[in-house]
């Protein structure tokens, strides 16, 4: 019985015990005053016994992909696990389901109410204690594109991606999808991701091959760590090809895969093709205020839920001049700055074309535009069967 693991007085593991409530799972199901009314126990002891229930579960790592103890996949019946599983959503699931999506909300508050106590400084200098969890990043599964970003994408915001056309925007993405299944340990989150497709369709015979060659773009990773997760099954794809579709779908579907534990990173490939096509010059003031609205729901889902939002943006080609929120001369991210105010991080994914460089195969460049954290730099990458990964010693400011 967990119930014997929580540090507590035995005196009030007796009381709970004495209760009928069988696991720390079960404790955590009910409020501060309910388990005063059901333990007999005092508000200081019934504080103490809920501190150490959240602190007991925040050691055994929440809401990980394969380990899921408590409602990870699979606990929650209704949803059924794998590729699609979102854009199905056949028993009509959605927000407010009831006592279980409850809990899994009830562990996201738990966890601001009893945040880790900081670590000593001599510990994270030594490296022996955990990193703060302000720092905490998504590793882009390379250590050259993680340098290039401090650790990877940020916990807390939009992080757009944009560039030209096969630039490998799409490649990063599925591969940000995989390492955010991977335990916190190893860069990841532990989670599965929720990808949003606007335009193409989603490429899973792509997703297949990274998968399967998984274990060779991160040799750092012990096989039977990558061997125990089950990637495929937990990318819930969703399409939306228009904006009322898609701000639904971040409104009603993505918070309730976010609260569930069961993703921790949102993609939208691509945030512009929806705007692109259905306003018109007239519709410009409506379109901003659906631009805003999409961009407010995600920054509020990602701070909430300590889940990146990675934005895949086109590019436009007119721009004449360097500028310090577009980027480089000649490409300017889709969207304007309407959009651009949403976002934490910019970056640029630029592929050189065979004409304008006369090289095979052509250079790529991956490119902080703007982030608060980063300073303008840039690195070369390359793409190949493994997926994307960044060229050592190109990193330049
Ligand atoms: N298996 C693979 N091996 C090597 N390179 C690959 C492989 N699959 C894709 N690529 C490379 O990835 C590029 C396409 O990347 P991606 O689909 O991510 O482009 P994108 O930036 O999303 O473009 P778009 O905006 O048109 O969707 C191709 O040019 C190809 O060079």
């Amino acid at each position: 019985m967990d119930l014997d693991r929580l540090d507590l007085n035995p005196r009030i593991v007796a009381a709970v015990k004495k209760a009928k409530l069988r696991s720390v799972k079960e404790v955590l199901h009910l409020s501060g005053p309910d388990l005063q009314r059901r333990t007999h126990l005092s508000s200081p002891d019934v504080q103490l016994l809920l501190r150490a229930a959240a602190s007991l579960l925040r050691g055994h790592g929440v809401c990980t992909g394969a380990g899921a103890p408590a409602w990870g996949v699979g606990a929650l019946g209704g949803v059924p696990a794998g590729l699609g599983a979102l854009a199905g959503c056949p028993r009509g699931w959605g927000p407010g389901r009831g006592a279980r999506g409850a809990v899994a909300l009830a562990w996201g508050a738990w966890a601001h109410l009893f945040p880790p106590p900081p670590p000593p400084a001599l510990h994270l200098l030594r490296q022996e204690g955990p990193f703060p969890e302000q720092h905490q990043r998504l590793s882009l599964g390379c250590p050259v594109l993680d340098a290039l970003l401090r650790g990877g994408l940020p916990l807390d915001g939009i992080t757009e991606l944009a560039g030209r056309s096969s630039a490998g925007k799409t490649q990063l993405a599925l591969q940000l999808c995989l390492a955010v299944q991977l335990p916190p340990r190893h860069g990841g989150l532990g989670a599965g991701a929720v990808y949003v497709c606007t335009e193409d369709a989603f490429p899973s015979r792509r997703l297949q091959q990274l998968i399967a060659q998984q274990q060779r773009l991160r040799a750092d990773v012990p096989g039977h760590v990558i061997s125990k997760i089950r990637f495929g099954h937990q990318i819930f794809i969703e399409h939306a090809a228009d904006v009322d579709t898609l701000l639904q779908c971040v409104k009603e579907k993505v918070p309730v895969l976010l609260a569930r534990g069961m993703a921790r990173l949102v993609v939208i490939d691509s945030v512009a093709a929806p705007f692109r096509c259905e306003f018109d010059g007239a519709a410009l003031a409506l379109r901003a205020q659906r631009l805003l609205a999409l961009g407010a729901e995600l920054r509020r889902l990602s701070c909430a839920f300590r889940s990146p939002v990675l934005c895949v943006n086109q590019v436009t080609e007119a721009v004449e001049e360097q500028d310090l929120v577009a980027g480089p001369p000649g490409m300017s991210p889709a969207l304007g700055i309407t959009w651009a105010n949403q976002l934490l991080v910019r970056l640029l994914a630029d592929r050189q074309r065979p004409e304008e460089v006369p090289l095979t195969p052509p250079g790529r460049t991956l490119r902080v535009v703007f982030a608060p954290h980063l300073p303008a730099s840039s690195c070369s990458y390359t793409i190949a069967a493994e997926g994307v990964r960044g060229m050592p010693g190109t990193a330049c400011s």
